[in-house]
């Protein structure tokens, strides 16, 4: 059965794929099919998740998914729910800084507080489920751990022992309410149909490798990419520094609109934006293909190009561009910058190039984007025939990353020193 989710991040829907697998779902989302979603400001968690699933669903005649996160908590007798859209506040340190002024003076049993996630589960019929999942803590009366992300430095989880902001990623999925909303999910359509799938196995979290061991202070990342091919790349490259990694599947806000008219530029605007947003590193990709016979395009609109909603009609388009050019000119280059952008304002930037040739039709099935048109002429095929290494070994972004793992061999380099004249 194929069902929407109500999400244009593909981090997000790739997980819930996998937690759903075990019911034989096929989750799409809003990239690839577009309905419109009502816009519902004022309304409780619950309502806003019942009125998106149920648009979503009407919209698109499939079964749809929408949540909703927010913590929940009583001052002064009165429920109130504080989420990422609470108040006009941009950054998560104003926000944990209001919510701080807020509850001032309240006792620390007082403070109780939940971590709820409303998932709603809607038929094309009208038909309407609601799935919860909560995690039960406390506000703290002060922000113990400057870094973590959103209210995460706030937020202590009773059954832990400790902040969100002191977990790493894979104890936070474990104590996370949308990890707990989903499970309830699956198992009740189970329960609902247990002659379809007599002997599936409930959803289990996938069997991790051992991390590595633990370096004196792994230093905190954010990966700040929604592009779910880069983040797989990126975090593959950034293993042996033992950065702890988070993704925009941790905490979700939506990057900026990238209006730079430069890699670097963009690069740094969505590195800056995320690491504002979160309290911790940030590090950002900005990447593109510049075809030589299109005088560099489509550069910085590569994921937009001709207004292409897909991959695919991207691929095609630029093949139609490209359909009276031959052999040798259909020289093409791929360009990444990085950016790793500190809290305090601080910025690194490292670049990859890679050359090769656009073939007249595609080749390959690993990848994404460009790769299956992009031939890379000394290893005799394209990006998309390649392993992952391999891939890392030609690509822009494997020689970027390779700059960023030197220039951080012996920790974060020292910052530069620029002498005005
Ligand atoms: O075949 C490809 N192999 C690659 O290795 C590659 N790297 C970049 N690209 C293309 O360039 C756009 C970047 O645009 P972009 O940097 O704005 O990223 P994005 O919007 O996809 O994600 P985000 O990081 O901004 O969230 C991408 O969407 C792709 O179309 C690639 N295509
Ligand atoms: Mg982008």
């Amino acid at each position: 059965m194929r069902v929407l989710a109500t999400t244009t991040n593909p981090l997000k829907a790739q997980r819930l794929q996998e937690l759903l697998r075990p019911l034989g779902w096929q989750v799409i989302s809003l990239a690839e099919q577009q309905v419109p979603i009502p816009e519902v400001p004022h309304l409780s968690p619950l309502d806003s998740a019942l009125v998106r699933a149920a648009a979503a669903a009407k919209a698109s005649g499939i079964p749809a998914i929408a949540d909703e996160s927010v913590f929940e908590l009583q001052v002064n007798g009165k429920l109130e729910h504080y989420s990422m859209h609470f108040g006009p506040w941009n950054t998560a340190l104003e926000r944990n800084l209001r919510l701080l002024e807020r509850l001032r003076g309240l006792p620390i049993e007082r403070r109780g507080a939940r971590f709820i996630t409303v998932m709603a589960l809607a038929q094309p019929s009208g038909a309407l489920e609601v799935f919860q999942g909560e995690t039960a803590g406390l506000i703290l009366q002060r922000m113990e751990n400057q870094g973590g992300i959103g209210y995460d430095p706030l937020f202590f989880v009773t059954e832990a022992s400790k902040t969100l902001a002191d977990m790493t990623p894979e104890e936070r999925e474990a104590v996370s309410p949308w990890r707990r909303a989903v499970e309830r999910l699956v198992e009740a359509q189970q329960a609902s149909k247990p002659r379809l799938q007599p002997s599936m196995p409930a959803a289990q979290p996938e069997a991790k490798p051992e991390p590595p061991p633990p370096q004196p202070t792994p230093m905190r990342v954010l990966v700040a990419t929604s592009n779910a091919g880069k983040f797989k790349e990126l975090r593959e490259g950034l293993a042996p520094l033992g950065w702890q990694l988070f993704s925009l599947l941790d905490y979700p806000f939506k990057l900026p609109h990238e209006d730079g008219s430069t890699f670097e530029d963009n690069a740094m605007l969505k590195a800056a934006f995320a690491t504002k947003q979160v309290g911790i590193p940030a590090l950002a990709d900005d990447s593109g293909l510049e075809v030589e016979a299109l005088q560099g395009e489509p550069g910085v609109y590569s994921a937009r190009y001709g207004g292409k909603s897909s991959d695919t009609e991207r691929n095609l388009y630029l093949l139609d561009r490209l359909r009276h050019v031959k052999g040798e000119e259909r020289r093409a280059k791929f360009v990444a910058v990085l950016v790793l952008a500190y809290p305090d304002g601080h910025l690194e930037a490292y670049r990859g190039e890679a050359h090769g040739l656009i073939l007249e039709a595609p080749r390959g099935e690993g990848g994404f984007g460009y790769d299956p048109l992009f031939y890379v002429p000394e290893a005799g095929k394209t990006f998309a025939e390649m392993s992952l290494e391999e891939k890392a070994h030609y690509s822009h972004r494997g020689k970027a990353l390779r700059a960023l793992l030197e220039a951080h061999r012996n920790g974060p380099p020292p910052r530069e020193i620029v002498v005005l004249e």
